[in-house]
This record gives C-alpha cells, sequence and structure tokens, in this order.
C-alpha cells in the first residue's frame, strides 16, 4: 500500500480503463476516495458492487463536484461534452486527465470549457484490451506499459503528481507533445487496428465461399487479428474521426509499400521479398536487443532467435 496520492478521484465513463484504473487504484491505495458516473444505472451498481468506485452518480457533474482529480475516459468523440458539463462545477486547483487514443483533438474539445486555475494533463495509457464495460477492468492493466501525458500549460506540481499516480499504478510515464503523440499512434496502433479490421472483413466475405474453414485454421496472426477487430466499435470510430490526418497519412504510405509487395510478388521477384523481409525482420531484433519491448509478454524479451 502507498500513501495517497490525490484525496478524491472522479471518474467518468466506467469502461475498461476507468474501471481499470479504480481496481488498481483500490490495490495500491493510491485515492482516499473514487466517484464515478456512468449513464447507466446497470453500470453504477456494477461499479460499486465490484468495489472499484465508493459512490456513483447519474451525473458526471456531481462526480465532479469536490474531486482532486478528474479522469475523463468516454469515448474520444464524447470528451468534449463531457468536459462542458463538468467544467463549471470543478473545484479550483483540480486537476483534469483523460485516457484518450488520440490527444490533440481532445485537447481542442476539452480546454475551451477549463477555466483558469485547473490543470489540464491529457494522458494516454497504452495499455488495453478488446474488451470493454466495467466488468471487463483489472488491477494490473497498466504494469509495464508506457502512459504518455502531454503536460502543456499545468505546474510541474500537477504534472509530478499525475506521473506519481500512474507510476503507482505500474506505468511507465513518458511525457510528449499532443501531435507527435498522434502520428507516433498512427503508427504504431491505429493504422494496425485499421489493418485487422480490413483482413477480418475481406475473410468475412470469403467465408461466404469457404464456410467455416477461415475461422476453424486460423495461425495465430490471424486469430491476433480477429481478437483485435473485437475492439469497441465506437471507440474505434471516433479514433480515425479525430486522428485523420495521421492515420491518412500513415495509411498512403501503407498502401504504397503493399503495392510494391504486390508488383513484386507478381513479377516473381524473390529477391525484391527476401530483401524485405530480412530488413523487417532485424527491425523487430533491433527493438528486442534494445530492451524495448515493454509492451510484449516476455517471450520476446529475454532471447533473440538466432536462425
Ligand atoms: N480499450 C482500450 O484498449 C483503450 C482505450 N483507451 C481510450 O480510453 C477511453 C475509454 O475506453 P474504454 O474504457 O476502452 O471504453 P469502454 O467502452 O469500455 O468505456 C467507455 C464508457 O464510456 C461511456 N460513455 C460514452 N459516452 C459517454 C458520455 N457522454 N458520458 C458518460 N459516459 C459515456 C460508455 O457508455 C462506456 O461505458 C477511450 O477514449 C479510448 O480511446 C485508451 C487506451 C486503451
Ligand atoms: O488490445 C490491444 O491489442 C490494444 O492495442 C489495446 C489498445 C487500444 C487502444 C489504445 O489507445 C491503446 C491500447
Amino acid at each position: 500500500m502507498s500513501a495517497p496520492i490525490y484525496d478524491r478521484v472522479a471518474l467518468i465513463g466506467l469502461g475498461l480503463i476507468a474501471s481499470s484504473m479504480g481496481h488498481a487504484m483500490k490495490k495500491w491505495g493510491l485515492a482516499r476516495s473514487i466517484a464515478g458516473h456512468a449513464k447507466t444505472e446497470a453500470t453504477r451498481a456494477a461499479a460499486l458492487e465490484l468495489g472499484f468506485c465508493d459512490e456513483v452518480f447519474a451525473t458526471a457533474a456531481e462526480a465532479a463536484d469536490g474531486a482532486d482529480l478528474v479522469v475523463l475516459a468516454v469515448p474520444v468523440g464524447a470528451m468534449g461534452a463531457v468536459a462542458a458539463e463538468i467544467g463549471p462545477h470543478l473545484k479550483l486547483g483540480a486537476t483534469v486527465t483523460d485516457v484518450g487514443s488520440v490527444k490533440q483533438a481532445v485537447i481542442e474539445a476539452v480546454a475551451p470549457h477549463l477555466r483558469a486555475g485547473i490543470e489540464f494533463i491529457p494522458g494516454h495509457p497504452l495499455a488495453g484490451t478488446e474488451h470493454s464495460g466495467p466488468r471487463s477492468g483489472f488491477a494490473t492493466l497498466f504494469q509495464n506499459r508506457w502512459c504518455l501525458i502531454i503536460p502543456g500549460e499545468a505546474s510541474p506540481e500537477a504534472v509530478a503528481r499525475l506521473r506519481a499516480l500512474w507510476e503507482g499504478m505500474g506505468s511507465n510515464v513518458e511525457e510528449m507533445d499532443a501531435a507527435h503523440h498522434d502520428l507516433v499512434l498512427a503508427v504504431t496502433s491505429h493504422t494496425p487496428h485499421l489493418i485487422a479490421y480490413t483482413m477480418v472483413g475481406v475473410a468475412d466475405h470469403l467465408r461466404r465461399v469457404t464456410e467455416s474453414e477461415i475461422i476453424k485454421y486460423s495461425a495465430a496472426g490471424f486469430r491476433d487479428f480477429t481478437r483485435i477487430a473485437a475492439s469497441d466499435p465506437t471507440m474505434w470510430r471516433d479514433v480515425f474521426l479525430t486522428n485523420k490526418e495521421a492515420t491518412l497519412d500513415i495509411l498512403g504510405r501503407f498502401t504504397e509499400e503493399l503495392f510494391m509487395l504486390q508488383r513484386a510478388i507478381r513479377m516473381g521477384d524473390g529477391e525484391e521479398l527476401f530483401d524485405y523481409f530480412t530488413r523487417t525482420r532485424a527491425i523487430r531484433r533491433g527493438i528486442i536487443e534494445a530492451g524495448q519491448d515493454t509492451a510484449a509478454p516476455d517471450f520476446g524479451r529475454t532471447k533473440v532467435d538466432e536462425k
């Protein structure tokens, strides 16, 4: 148990990320009390039953009232409306953070609703699953994962406190600016998710021809695609609508490379394919050897296959 970092934390939107934060804060004693807001009675009841909130409220404004830290944990497209609702009720000196997968759009939507004297520190835990809702969370979700925070104009004291909360939940914290965040995430998360969605869509069309073979014989790669493509549609719709420029940029580069590989296959250019795959293999090995694969299970970290 650590000493509490915040007296009163308010979680707005009680899904996977908020419930995981609630469980983690309880497990490691990081908040003296946790208030939660969800729109439905069933979700509010689940939060009390599972014990990751001490109190629940039917409005975001009531939950945020008197909180030292307010965590916006709703889909990116809903952040602005929630900020508009809680803005007038925030305690002076309170910190507002969010956990959204996109940062520039959240800042544009939220900042105008926060008056002077409120510390706004956007954040993004690089941890999650394909599951959603209040029953999907668990205390160890953020362990050994990165959490990116965008300090902006916030005071160093408020930033240090939020950093301590994430570190208390087991994360490695890095500061970043919002535009850079959105570009990095377009490469590492957003475009890969779109590719998974597309691949599962392609297989679904084929399934009409081959019946159940595609799922039955799918090896690990395709299974991972189906897991990722089972993620929440609202959340991912909002990610693509709000990180439009960066994902379109990366998708453009992706399709150029794909066409190049398509041509190599058509032309029977084995050398081109071999060189490309040799380069990508070296990248993966470089990541592992540099010890930077902290978001992956241990099997890749300790030993590199020499073959
Ligand atoms: N799922 C993941 O793996 C990760 C998600 N994120 C981000 O975290 C945020 C939350 O995602 P999850 O917890 O996964 O989603 P979730 O779907 O499990 O939970 C979100 C909750 O917000 C509620 N909600 C939607 N609009 C609302 C509104 N206007 N007022 C109050 N509640 C509202 C929904 O009913 C739902 O219960 C998103 O912005 C997402 O981009 C960040 C890292 C990982
Ligand atoms: O489940 C997975 O593989 C993920 O990639 C989880 C995830 C989803 C969205 C984020 O913004 C961060 C992490």
